[in-house]
């Protein structure tokens, strides 16, 4: 199994920027894994929010294949520890064939149309971040997930 992290727009802030990078080299040791950008909206003074969301959502539908499984990030979600959400994973390395795909919303968050198509949601925390931060907070997150299913002493409990 693959797993994609799609965003909306390039991580602007070097230090974040360098953060990510640093857990993805860490990463690419236990699994595939990928970041992939969707270039940010152009021209968008005379959208309102909802449109901007709906453009956005037919972007990320270009990198959606039969067969993916969908998961958004959403601080409406589900929620998890960092063992469960290590469970969680392992239990989609058996069932998802091909590619686990999580998205992260542009500033506005998701449309309706991508909540409808999504297979699920997952929360790291009832508060917002923004759609800058929680690319870096998830990574970290995969990271620790794959360093408790490989007993790696970075996670203690
Ligand atoms: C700034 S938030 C959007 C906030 C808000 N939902 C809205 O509609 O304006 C941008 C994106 O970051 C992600 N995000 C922010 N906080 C999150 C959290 N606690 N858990 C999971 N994802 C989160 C979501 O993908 C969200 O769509």
């Amino acid at each position: 199994m693959k797993i994609l992290l799609l965003v909306v727009g390039k991580t602007t802030e070097n230090y974040f920027a360098q953060a990510i990078n640093e857990y993805h080299c860490r990463l690419k040791h236990y699994i595939s894994f990928e970041m992939e950008v969707i270039p940010e909206l152009k021209n968008t003074k005379n959208l309102t929010f909802d449109q901007q969301k709906e453009k956005e959502a037919d972007l990320i539908l270009k990198y959606l294949q039969p067969g993916d499984y969908t998961v958004l990030l959403d601080e409406r979600g589900k929620d998890y520890t960092s063992m469960q959400f290590a469970d969680y994973i392992e239990k989609k390395m058996h069932f998802v064939p091909k590619k686990l795909i999580f998205i992260v919303g542009g500033p506005y968050g998701f449309s309706e149309s991508i909540y409808k198509i999504a297979n699920e949601k997952i929360s790291l925390s009832k508060m917002t971040f923004s759609h800058q931060m929680i690319r870096l907070i998830f990574i970290e997150q995969l990271y620790r997930a794959m360093s408790i299913l490989n007993n790696e002493p970075y996670h203690h409990e």
